[in-house]
């Protein structure tokens, strides 16, 4: 059975801003969007769903452990691609898998080489001399190395150019098919057409929409039909208000 993600009442305060309880269960092997504004929260949630973050009330649970009562274990089984993630800047990609590969259970140095390749990532030049998106890839490499179950991306296609932008695309389609689940955040709805299936909303730190992608549509559609309905009965009314009494069925 394919590992779950739940996030169990996840709460967190501070002095101007409060995650409100938060629930939600990921599959592993699907994409979760998770969108919001400036400020909605989105990074403190995905900090404490990796482990970065330990000063939270609920809990995560992946694969049945508990963050809260084992969180070396849990941090084994996710990883979090954002700007915020810090390697050692002074050394390359090659010095920074061969350093931190070590502590994680399921590290593939062959893995690291084959996405590092993939996204032309130079094993040779020190990470400081890296462009934003340079930095993104270079996580997304070690996230993949590591072979974690979950991973958690915080807003990755900032960086990315337009050309790069669609080969990502299929990278998480790629990246989902070895069965690992991915939640990403975004404020730019559109990363998120054709591949994610899952959808949270966050507004001010409240979770307003879980739901799969295709019963949000089905609600648009339907929303649609009943706008395109009333439209019908304000031209019937219209018709009306012009005198003619033919079209009153309208
Ligand atoms: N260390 C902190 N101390 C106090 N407030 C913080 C801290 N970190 C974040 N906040 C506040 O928490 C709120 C949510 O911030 P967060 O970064 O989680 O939002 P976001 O949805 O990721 O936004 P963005 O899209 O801009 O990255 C903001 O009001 C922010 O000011």
């Amino acid at each position: 059975m394919a590992a779950v993600l739940e996030c169990v009442g996840v709460e967190k305060q501070y002095k101007d801003f409060a995650l409100k309880p938060v629930n939600f269960v990921l599959e592993a092997g699907y994409l979760t969007g998770l969108i919001g504004i400036n400020g909605a929260g989105k990074t403190t949630l995905l900090n404490i769903l990796s482990g970065l973050d330990r000063k939270f009330s609920g809990d995560v649970i992946i694969g049945g452990i508990s963050l809260k009562r084992n969180p070396s274990a849990v941090k084994q089984r996710v990883s979090l691609v954002s700007e915020r993630i810090t390697f050692f800047l002074d050394k390359t990609p090659l010095e920074n898998g061969q350093i931190l590969g070590k502590y994680f259970d399921n590290w593939s140095m062959e893995e690291f080489y084959v996405w590092m390749d993939r996204l032309e990532i130079p094993k040779g030049k020190q990470i400081y001399q890296f462009s934003k998106g340079m930095k993104m890839k270079f996580q997304l490499c070690f996230a993949m190395a590591h072979r974690t179950e979950f991973i958690l991306m915080d807003e990755p296609t900032a960086g990315f150019d337009p050309v790069f932008r669609r080969d990502f695309l299929r990278i998480l389609q790629d990246i989902m098919e070895k069965g690992t689940g991915i939640l990403m955040s975004t404020h730019i709805t559109g990363d998120l057409d054709n591949i994610a299936d899952y959808i949270l909303l966050l507004d001010h730190g409240e979770l307003k929409i879980n739901d799969t992608r295709e019963a949000l549509e089905d609600k648009v559609k339907r929303e649609i039909i009943q706008g395109y309905m009333e439209k019908r009965l304000h031209i019937g009314e219209l018709l009306k208000r012009n005198g003619d009494r033919k079209n009153d069925i309208l």
